[in-house]
């Protein structure tokens, strides 16, 4: 058995953790840290680099995406969704689809308020929200920040799709009005003057990951990254956690024989940080012995370490649908890179080479909004949403119900279209649900097996008043979609849309251009909404931002860490991703797993006495803007 020693080891190489490892790897070069990760290293690789290739990771057969399948869930009618998590150097930010989104104000305030947490507001995060990022958009914006690692822009350009949803926008919904910024924290359900933002650079066109932007452009002789390797569970020496153990992944290592084989192990001398997201994380802490009685007692640990009950509870997603609709020829989509087209890929690599422009420059979602309804829309989301409406957001106005937007190719499955044509350009006028009743949770199914799947239950659609918000998404999606001057028709295929009987004015049918912006409304029969809420029980899935199994609040109340980020019932052991947080976020969350690693950084520093670096503006970013 091989050992070793290190100050720190950080289980998990996502964005949190390796925010965090950066941070106090730069601040103390005496400090030996150590960060295992299951995946492989993506350094300099342009399916990484370039934003627009992120469909490839999505692929069966991805080795940069572990592919959770959940068990059968009634409430979605027998189906079992798959919730993909990011699996290599940089987790989730490295084969994300770069939406730059950030939460409401008050989302962080509950998690101070509502759940206790000091420290955790949304001034007192703020600072951290600026730190990580230069925000290219805008100069002087009071809660961006200019000279932060991770670049903020438009992408490298501007969809049709994405410019006429907004200008549909502009004459169909004239009570939400138009913001210059739908990420300044404290206000929503205004539409972007120009769209949706990125994490992309501007100037090289190249994805803000966190592996490129705070490890491997610097210099860190003290920090150590092994991939290709799974944390088994933690090891404890008197209640303290002393080390971990852990095992070649057999993907990249086949040689090492089964991941049951003997397990190496690494020693921390002072602090053990599991960063391994919302599904690895909680795994970790119960293959270790921490977490329920009986969930322990089901794998056969009979003597916990630690009994916490809210370990692997709480789950939370944002729940996506997309609906597609056939784009104009001319229009441009991403459907070309999506399916590997490589003359497509050669023509853009130019640009993006040249000057970081074009198509892989971009995500294709440059258009939506932080959406909340009016008083019209309660009444055709009707009565079951009310109670939820009344308690939950109506004190907070900051709070979107829905994120509502146009994603520009097809992302869904190519077997249910009618015509697999390998011309198809398509957009998605899509929606999630910012903070769904339904919570649901995960379980390891083996004590020794790091392999073995999990028992997850994302809960989607487990509350009534979920349901009804997906119904409202989806009646604006066919109306704003149907405006759009690209529209041909809704893409055709089994199950694309709802199946409505064919004499409804709703069924889909090949049509060659859009309705006048004045149109009227569809009305849909009871028949209609059936088959709507059919359909969106087999289509509502991940909208990859599984958050909250190892919340941050009060252990009585099933919480499995503290305002520091220490697992209850035992020493030297912290969580840094997006377990911990305690409730949801009204956002796409990348921008909130950064803010952890941030913030851990600063609490792990304090309890080391080390002072943290501050960033240097980029002169040559204000000088652009
Ligand atoms: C396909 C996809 C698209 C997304 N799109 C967007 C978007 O456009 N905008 C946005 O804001 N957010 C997006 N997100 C969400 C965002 O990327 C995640 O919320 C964020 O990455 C979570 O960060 P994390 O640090 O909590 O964990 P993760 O990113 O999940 O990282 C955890 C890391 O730990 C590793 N790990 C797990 N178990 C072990 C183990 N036992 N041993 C060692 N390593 C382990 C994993 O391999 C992974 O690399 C997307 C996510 C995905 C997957």
């Amino acid at each position: 058995m091989s050992e070793q020693i290190y100050d720190i080891i950080i289980a998990g190489a996502g964005p949190a953790g390796l925010v965090l490892a950066s941070r106090l790897a730069a601040a103390a070069s005496a400090l030996r840290i150590l960060v295992i990760e299951s995946g492989p290293p993506t350094r300099n690789d342009p399916l990484h680099t370039q934003p627009a290739r992120y469909a490839h990771h999505l692929r069966p057969g991805s080795t940069t995406v572990h592919f959770h399948a959940a068990r059968p869930s009634e409430a979605l009618g027998g189906r079992a969704p798959v919730v993909p998590c990011g699996r290599c150097v940089g987790g989730g930010s490295s084969v994300n689809f770069a939406v730059y989104t950030r939460a409401a104000a008050s989302d962080y305030d509950d998690w101070k308020n509502v759940h206790g947490n000091r420290g955790w507001g949304s001034r007192d995060l703020l600072p951290l929200l600026r730190k990580c990022e230069t925000y290219e958009i805008a100069p002087d914006q009071p809660t961006h920040g200019y000279s932060g690692p991770l670049k903020v822009s438009y992408g490298g350009l501007f969809t049709e799709v994405g410019r006429e949803f907004l200008e549909v926008a502009r004459v169909y919904d004239t009570t939400r009005g138009e913001t210059e910024d739908v990420n300044g924290l404290f206000e929503c359900n205004k539409y972007g003057v120009r769209g949706k933002s990125t994490w992309i650079d501007s100037r090289t066109g190249k994805r803000s990951d966190v592996p490129h932007h705070y490890i491997y452009n610097r210099d860190l002789p003290n920090l150590h990254i092994l991939s290709g390797h799974h944390v088994k569970r933690v090891l404890f020496t008197n209640g303290r956690a002393s080390g971990v153990e852990y095992v070649p992944n057999t993907r990249f290592h086949p040689s090492a024989g089964n991941s049951n084989s003997e397990p190496l192990v690494a020693h921390a001398r002072r602090l053990v940080v599991l960063s391994a997201g919302a599904l690895g994380t909680p795994a970790i802490l119960e293959r270790s012995g921490i977490g329920a009685r009986h969930v322990l007692a089901g794998v056969g640990i009979t003597e916990p370490v630690v009994e916490l009950p809210g370990v692997g509870e709480n789950y939370q997603d944002h729940q996506v649908v997309f609906a597609y609709y056939k784009a104009a020829p001319e229009a441009h989509t991403l459907d070309g890179i999506a399916r590997g087209d490589e003359a497509e890929i050669k023509k853009w690599s130019e640009h993006w080479h040249r000057d970081g422009s074009g198509l892989l420059a971009q995500n294709g979602q440059d258009a939506g909004i932080k959406l909340r309804p009016n008083t019209h829309d309660l009444d055709v989301i009707g009565e079951s949403f009310r109670k939820r409406w009344l308690s939950y957001y109506a004190p907070a106005p900051d709070k979107p119900v829905l994120w509502f937007g146009v994603v520009a190719l097809y992302l869904g499955d190519r077997a249910k279209l009618a015509q697999p044509a390998d011309d198809l350009k398509a957009y998605a006028v899509g929606w999630f649900l910012t903070h769904p009743a339904s919570t649901g949770r995960t379980h390891i199914t083996s004590a020794t097996d790091v392999d073995a799947p999990l028992d997850l239950h994302p809960g989607f659609l487990d509350s009534p008043e979920d349901m009804a918000l997906h119904k409202w998404g989806y009646k604006l999606s066919r109306e704003y979609a149907r405006r759009m001057p690209s529209y041909r028709g809704e893409v055709l295929g089994t199950g694309i849309h709802p199946s409505f009987a064919p004499s409804s004015l709703l069924a889909t049918r090949e049509r060659d251009g859009p309705v006048p912006v004045d149109e009227p409304e569809f009305v849909y029969s009871e028949e209609d909404e059936r088959a709507l809420e059919e359909w969106i029980k087999a289509n509502v899935s991940t909208a990859w931002h599984s958050l909250g199994t190892c919340a941050m609040k009060a252990r009585e109340k099933g919480g499995v860490v503290d305002e520091r980020l220490n697992v209850y019932g035992v020493e030297g052991l912290k969580i840094a991703d997006l377990s911990i947080c305690p409730a949801n976020v009204g956002a796409n969350t990348y921008s909130t797993a950064i803010v952890v690693g941030e913030k851990a950084a600063m609490i792990v520093a304090e309890d080391l006495g080390i002072a943290l670096q501050e960033e240097v503006d980029d002169a040559r970013v204000r000088a652009r803007l």
